[in-house]
């Protein structure tokens, strides 16, 4: 079965952040994976999770003003020097963390916008360059409208053909289940086609988000055909806990995933 990393900023979320890589590494998870760290000391997460012995798998670039609404910053006008600056930010991180692939956020623009998609091309190009040569792979991830209405990379057949226009084998896919099964379902199929893009698994039940095995769709199952696809990556658990986060973990044994 894949190895399970623990989503950091939905689960054990009972705890303070640093807190929780202890926690994730006494539920039995070897890997954890969150949105930002920005608000915390390099050494300071470097520590806790040392500390904890687990691995961090994933961890996203600065979105720009999370408050204000920015939802990444690299499709928006007159933001290159931002994003840059957030791209440098992200591999002072990724560096320290030793973090093998960083998540790079759209940001919200209209998908048939020309302008917005040049810019992302051009902000997907810089952070290949600058990550490649750190061995590090840049992803990008289809979010649905529900849960993130405007945001411009609105479909895996979009994020597929831009990793195929740009030949970077450091660009890859977040293949986000929840969110695939919210804009297109065709899950198990479409697994097979893009596996050779994808970079990162995420999963959760859908509709609710919360633990798999809850919701509409056959986790197990799902599971069990990405093992079987020769995937040997992380699955992160980016569900959001129905109670508590501990009591919640009996989705892995009643799906017979032993955590690794
Ligand atoms: O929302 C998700 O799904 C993610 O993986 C985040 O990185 C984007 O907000
Ligand atoms: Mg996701």
């Amino acid at each position: 079965m894949p190895r399970l990393a623990a989503n950091l900023s939905m689960l054990f979320t009972e705890l303070p952040f640093l807190d929780r890589f202890a926690a994730a590494a006494a539920a039995g998870f070897t890997g954890v994976e969150f949105l930002f760290p920005y608000d915390h000391p390099v050494e300071a997460v470097k520590a806790c999770a040392e500390a904890a012995g687990v691995d961090i798998v994933l961890f996203n670039m600065p979105p720009g003003n999370w408050g204000e609404g920015e939802r990444g910053l690299a499709v928006l006008p007159g933001r290159a020097a931002d994003f840059r600056e957030g791209l440098s930010r992200a591999m002072h991180y990724a560096r320290h963390l030793d973090v093998p692939r960083l998540h790079m956020m759209a940001g919200l623009a209209s998908s048939n916008d020309a302008g917005a998609r040049q810019r992302y091309r051009d902000g997907l190009l810089a952070a290949s360059d600058i990550a490649g040569e750190a061995g590090i792979d840049v992803l990008i991830e289809p979010l649905n409208g529900r849960d993130m209405p405007g945001y411009f990379l609105d479909s895996f057949e979009m994020a597929a053909d831009i990793i195929a226009d740009l030949d970077r084998p450091n660009v890859r896919l977040q293949y986000d289940i929840y969110h695939r099964q919210i804009l297109h379902g065709d899950v198990l199929r479409s697994l097979e086609v893009l596996m050779p893009i994808i970079g990162h698994i995420q999963i959760a039940a859908v509709p609710d988000r919360s633990e798999p095995g809850t919701g509409e769709l056959d986790d197990a199952r799902i599971l069990r055909a990405i093992d079987q696809l020769g995937y040997r990556g992380w699955v992160g658990c980016e569900y959001r806990p129905l109670g508590d986060t501990m009591d919640g973990l009996s989705w892995r044994p009643a799906l017979q995933i032993a955590p690794r």
